[in-house]
């Protein structure tokens, strides 16, 4: 079986996080693993607390995994602080797994800041450099770039943009934008396009997390990256329309067994 391991943040309303992202590696027959960042207290209407996990914790929970088990594929999620970050890259430069995917998390849909401002130069620094691919959301590239984007011509400007501060490759999500929903990969040559129609809901709480694990599961399967990309957003479409309605907010995607099925289990 497959193994992935998610570094990322919880979050205790199970929508996104790593919640989000060990449900996703479960759907796709992936055996899922976790390093917690970071506490959040935060359900489908926002985030109400944040309890940062140690440099040191976190240190420990990533040698405990690689010193024994295999990892075919890693995500990066809500990294919160530049001692994080810094130990992070530490860590991964000395293991040196494949397939690591970077999700440059900032801001939650409901505008808390999940990463300290502060932070934004570390992570790009010292992350970036270590991505597979990198899976910036408009603002967040916007941070990154600090460009403008609101259609498809700028979002290409500031994918190449991304690619020149190390990253192998750029998927820059397109879900902030009106409209279809557009995705576009940078290889540093070439730009491929994932474009699906946009799904009518409020209900996209951990649509990236999604999105990002289910690259890192079908990056861990042995998909090359642009099928990993294309399978994954077929996946998150599915999440999308299936969400589900609870709480009182901004519900979350839907990790559903025909997905599980689909994704094929034997592997
Ligand atoms: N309403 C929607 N309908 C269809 N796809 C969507 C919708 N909202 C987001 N997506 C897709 O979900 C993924 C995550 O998108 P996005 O919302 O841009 O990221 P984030 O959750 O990091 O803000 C992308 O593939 C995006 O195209
Ligand atoms: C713990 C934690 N990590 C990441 C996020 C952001 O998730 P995302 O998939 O971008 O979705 P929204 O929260 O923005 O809807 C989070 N909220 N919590």
């Amino acid at each position: 079986m497959k193994k992935a391991l998610t570094i990322a943040g919880s979050d205790s309303s199970g929508g996104a996080g790593i919640q989000a992202d060990l449900k996703t590696f479960s759907a796709h027959g992936i055996f899922g693993m976790s390093v917690i960042t970071a506490v959040t207290a935060q359900n489908t209407q926002g985030v109400f607390a944040v309890q940062d996990i140690s440099r040191e914790v976190i240190a420990a929970q990533i040698k405990a995994i690689f010193e024994d088990i295999e990892v075919d594929g890693l995500k990066v999620g809500m990294v919160s602080q530049i001692s994080t970050i810094e130990i992070i890259a530490e860590l991964l430069k000395v293991y040196a797994p494949k397939n690591i995917v970077i999700d440059p998390v900032m801001v939650s849909k409901s505008g808390y800041h999940l990463l300290n401002p502060q932070a934004e130069l570390t992570l790009i620094r010292e992350l970036l450099p270590l991505a597979t691919v990198v899976t910036p959301n408009i603002p967040e590239a916007e941070v990154m770039t600090k460009m403008t984007i609101q259609n498809l011509t700028q979002m290409e400007s500031a994918a190449k943009y991304i690619y020149q501060m190390g990253a192998k490759n750029v998927l820059l999500k397109g879900g902030h934008l009106e409209n279809d929903s557009t995705d576009i990969l940078y290889d540093g040559r070439n730009f491929k396009y994932y474009t699906s129609q946009r799904v009518k809901t409020k209900n996209t709480h951990g649509t990236g997390c999604t999105l990002s694990s289910a690259i890192t599961s079908n990056l861990a399967l042995g998909y090359p990256l642009s099928e990993a990309v294309s399978l994954a957003k077929d996946y998150i479409i599915e999440a999308i329309e299936h969400s589900l309605d609870i709480g009182k907010g901004v519900g979350p995607t839907h990790h559903f067994y025909s997905l599980y099925q689909k994704a094929g289990f034997n592997n």
